[in-house]
């Protein structure tokens, strides 16, 4: 369990608490500004909060060896910058640091996930943004960690490569990892993720499966919005009015 008690960063973030659970995809959905990114951050323990703590499987999260946190969570941060212009298999190979070995298997897994064999060679300066994004999210792939928490991983991609993407994810949470992923789709987290929690303003107002959490009532509180889902489940589509 990774789990956010009581975290407080001035108005960014108010006493929020959630458990996310390991072997499925939780949600993160909210208006801009509402705290995603900030709790994202937290849970990945990069911002420390101003009161409140995040649990690691039973251990506060600021007490672990940085290594040993680098390894169990792997963070895709929003609009991620590269500081190398290095070829891509060399930027997926970073994920490999916290284990400081070369992990050859699990880069080219990472690889053939994203679909980026044919782009291995290529720098990372000669990719589109898309391109870039696949790449980023291999890195964090390669590193197997345990849990993985990816602010809007989805945003730059195709059609083809969002639904690879999903079934990636969905792989990766099937063989046990807890997947967290900041997302602005609500079709997407109604039909693919098996929890959501819904920030409004700094404040946590849903935490629940995605039916129970992404009613019209909420959807017209939180986004001002009127629009009801349409389609069977696990097929949904939002309609506005
Ligand atoms: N470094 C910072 N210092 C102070 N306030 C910040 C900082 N970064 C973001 N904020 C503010 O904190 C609030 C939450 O920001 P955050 O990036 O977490 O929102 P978000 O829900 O991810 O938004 P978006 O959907 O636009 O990406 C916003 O009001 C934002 O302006």
């Amino acid at each position: 369990m990774l789990r956010a008690e009581g975290i407080t960063i001035g108005t960014r973030l108010r006493d929020v608490s959630t458990a996310i659970e390991p072997a499925c995809i939780t949600a993160i959905c909210g208006p801009n500004g509402a705290g995603k990114s900030t709790l994202l951050q937290v849970l990945a323990g990069l911002l420390r909060p101003e009161a409140g703590r995040v649990m690691l499987e039973g251990e506060a999260l600021d007490t672990l060896h940085p290594r040993e946190r680098a390894k169990a969570i792997g963070y895709l941060p929003q609009d991620a910058e590269i500081a190398w212009d290095v070829a891509v298999r060399s930027l997926v190979a970073l994920g490999r640091l916290p284990h400081r070995d070369r992990g050859n298997a699990q880069v080219e897994a990472a690889l053939a996930a994203l679909d980026l064999e044919a782009l291995a060679e290529r720098p990372v300066s000669q990719l589109s943004g898309g391109e870039r994004a696949r790449a980023l999210l291999a890195r964090v792939i390669a590193g197997d960690p345990r849990w993985i928490l990816a602010d809007e991983p989805f945003a730059a991609l195709d059609l083809a490569h969002q639904a690879r993407l999903l079934a990636q994810l969905a792989a990766q949470a099937a063989s046990g990892a807890g997947v967290v992923v900041v997302v602005h789709d609500l079709a997407l987290a109604m039909n693919h993720a098996q929890r959501v929690v819904v920030l409004d303003r700094g404040r946590v107002v849903a935490d629940s499966a995605p039916a129970a959490a992404l009613t019209p009532d909420l959807l017209r509180a939180v986004w001002q919005v009127d629009a009801e889902w349409i389609g069977k489940p696990g097929r949904r589509a939002l309609v506005t009015r």
